[in-house]
């Protein structure tokens, strides 16, 4: 006998005061015990076939579901809420796909389905049916896709109207192929897996979304104490499937932001650890507090199973070389960039550069000479100047190239090191058989690797078939321009794929800020990211976006938009606000002050700039100060010194927008001056 839960169960459990979810914990540990719930008061729930009642306090019930082999905890509440739930559901195996569902009843919640006679005005006035978006699709298309046979004819003449009301009646699977379909994709994407004659309908990866095995005492522990964290129990059969996968190389996730990416490369960093005895983890990403994030969910990760934590080792990939040089060649001293920047104004002053602009000479020195660790004439002469496209002729080479010698020989003297060069070293000591400790590397936000670090991870995992997983959304480069990772030896082609079902966002925020980007993106190696067909797991009111005159108007309407939410039960520090950089932080306090709020960096509402969002997210956004010209922000263009790179560093300035957009849960403002950013028109546009 099986003891499962369920997702529904862990919603419920989440929503109960913290001394019901204790007295919850400690039945359902007494059932893990006894699946049979022998020692448990149990009821049958009358109107509905194998559920049950258990009792936990005079008020509190759990929802069982028993069949021969398995008891599964589907729900829990206080009692009359508890009943009313059970008398509306079924437990069945879907007779297409071999999964288990929890169907809601047809006849019981045609209250929230208006069917069939519901009329709309046409044109002229005139009455018209109100149209039925799925009316056209046969049984046999909505059964591939997980429809349970109840509700084939209600999804059939659903007017457009109410399918919000149907798709919360659903299972997922059938929900989100449904939304696709609506919003122009295509329903045969989403047939799902049949499974083989007799097997054990909890096993189908549609199920393992919501069902899943308690294996022991501290599994059930574990998730007993994390009813939030749904993501470390419940993924998406696509997102098992890449965690879980054999790579025949370097493998990438992608996804538009908010489908689970950081999600799937935790469950692949564990999933490694657990099943490879000599396994030693790299999990890292590129910024510290990216890190420390994913620290923090890789503990709730592996509450049930600490003994993996010795396997795997969460920090930034700069920190990792940094102690790996450490370690093999001394602690190294590391160059700024204000280092560099007066080094090529004395280079100029001593009468070098003829002609280049420090700028220009900046730019090339971080992003060839020193990213690629160009040393020798010879070899900057035929270096693939990826992401530079001015030309320079044989004259201005020699001359940019005096320059370089210089600031080296300069670094050389204070003894200070690029990020570079401490990236080169250690890989040099790897291929000289210095061991780097780790036998496999996961990276999130791979987007944002520099060259060095693309070229470092693509050394290190040569000849090495699943030593590389790198998660990542090209369309939320924010900090470097675009390379080639194949140039650079990282080659993920053929081994990239797309998460489709957006977790973190409401359609109607994902939708606007998805006007952003382009359909597909590609990146410097030819391979396209598809970004439509992306359905968001739930609903939400629609964004708004905010032109006006001065910025006390703006505050006054983001003070306003605050105290909305919080009278929507949202606490301070579940609002962000959001702002392009330093400069604008200033309007934020403001606004926020303006709601009779103290600005705090614990617990109030968050300020920070779009780059520092980056990994993380809101119930309710404000992204404020979209004005002309702070958005794209005007400064950093002007000063960009190879005029061909202008075009880059553009669409990393609309990558911002749509991720300060996308942290969003549920509710989103976008406020800004008259005329506005030039990216607010893609916002509102139509298509
Ligand atoms: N299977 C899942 N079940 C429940 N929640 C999930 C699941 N997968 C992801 N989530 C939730 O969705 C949200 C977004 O997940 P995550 O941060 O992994 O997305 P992402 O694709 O990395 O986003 P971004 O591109 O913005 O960094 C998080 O709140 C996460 O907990």
């Amino acid at each position: 006998m099986n003891l499962l839960w369920s997702s529904t169960f862990t919603d419920a459990l989440g929503k109960l005061a913290p001394q019901e979810q204790k007295q919850v914990k400690l039945t359902a540990t007494d059932l893990l015990f006894d699946p049979k719930g022998n020692g448990i008061q149990l009821h049958r729930v009358e109107k509905t076939q194998g559920l049950w009642t258990a009792r936990v306090s005079q008020d509190l019930r759990i929802v069982l579901h028993k069949d021969g082999d398995h008891t599964l905890l589907v729900y829990v509440g206080h009692h009359d809420e508890a009943y009313r739930w059970a008398e509306r559901r079924k437990l069945v195996q879907h007779e297409r796909t071999g999964a288990m569902q929890i169907v809601e009843l047809v006849e019981r919640v045609e209250e929230r389905l208006i069917y069939t006679d519901r009329i709309v005005e046409g044109d002229h006035g005139q009455p018209l049916p109100a149209p039925k978006p799925f009316a056209g699709l046969s049984d046999d298309q909505l059964l591939d896709v997980g429809v349970p046979r109840d509700w084939l004819e209600p999804v059939q003449q659903a007017p457009e109207a109410s399918v919000d009301g149907l798709f919360d009646s659903l299972p997922d699977e059938a929900a989100e192929a449904l939304l696709d379909f609506l919003t122009g994709g295509r329903l045969e994407d989403h047939v799902a897996v049949q499974a083989a004659p007799g097997s054990d309908p909890y096993t189908h990866p549609d199920a393992q979304r919501r069902f899943r095995v308690l294996e022991n005492v501290e599994e059930l522990q574990a998730a007993l104490d994390q009813p939030f964290e749904k993501w470390a129990v419940f993924l998406h059969p696509a997102q098992r499937s890449l965690a879980e996968r054999d790579w025949s190389g370097p493998a990438r996730v992608t996804g538009s932001a908010g489908t689970g990416k950081t999600i799937v490369a935790l469950h692949r960093a564990v999933h490694i650890a657990r099943e490879q005895a000599d396994a030693r983890v790299l999990l890292t990403t590129f910024s510290k507090p990216l890190a420390v994030s994913l620290g923090r969910k890789f503990e709730i990760l592996t509450e049930a199973e600490p003994s993996l934590r010795e396997k795997v080792q969460v920090r930034t990939l700069d920190q990792a070389v940094y102690d790996l040089h450490t370690k093999y060649f001394g602690q190294p001293s590391i160059a700024k960039s204000s280092h560099i920047r007066a080094a090529i104004a004395d280079a100029i002053k001593a009468g070098l550069g003829a002609g280049l602009t420090p700028e220009f000479l900046f730019e090339e020195w971080d992003e060839v000479v020193d990213a690629w660790n160009v040393t020798e004439a010879g070899a900057y002469a035929v270096v693939p100047r990826i992401g530079r496209r001015t030309r320079l002729g044989p004259q201005q080479r020699d001359a940019a190239w005096s320059v370089f010698e210089f600031v080296r020989e300069r670094l050389e003297q204070r003894a200070v090191m690029t990020w570079s060069q401490v990236f080169a070293r250690v890989q040099s000591g790897e291929e000289a058989g210095q061991p780097l400790g780790y036998t496999h590397v996961v990276v999130d936000e791979a987007q944002d690797l520099s060259v060095a670090q693309v070229k470092f991870l693509g050394a290190i995992s040569k000849g090495q078939d699943d030593a590389l997983f790198l998660a990542g959304d090209i369309g939320q480069r924010i900090f470097h321009l675009p390379f080639s990772w194949t140039r650079l030896g990282l080659d993920i082609r053929g081994r990239s794929h797309a998460l489709k079902v957006n977790y973190r966002t409401s359609h109607q925020i994902r939708s606007m800020a998805d006007k952003l980007l382009p359909a597909t993106i590609a990146d410097m190696d030819g391979i396209e990211e598809g970004r439509r067909g992306t359905v968001s797991i739930f609903d939400g009111p629609d964004p708004r976006l905010l032109l006006v005159e001065s910025v006390e108007q703006e505050q006054e309407a983001v003070a306003k938009f605050i105290l909305e939410c919080l009278d929507a039960e949202m606490t301070q520090a579940e609002i962000g606000v959001l702002v392009r950089g330093d400069a604008q932080l200033g309007r934020a306090r403001d606004a926020v002050r303006a709601a009779g709020l103290d600005v705090r960096d614990d617990a109030g509402v968050a300020i920070a700039t779009m780059h520092e969002a980056k990994g993380l997210e809101f119930r309710a956004v404000v992204v404020m100060a979209c004005d002309e010209h702070v958005v794209p922000d005007s400064k950093r263009l002007a000063m960009i010194g190879d005029v061909a790179d202008l075009e880059a560093a553009f669409e990393t300035e609309r990558h911002l927008l749509y991720v300060a957009c996308t942290r969003a849960r549920d509710r989103l403002l976008v406020t800004g001056l008259e005329p506005g950013s030039e990216f607010l028109d893609d916002l509102t546009s139509r298509s």
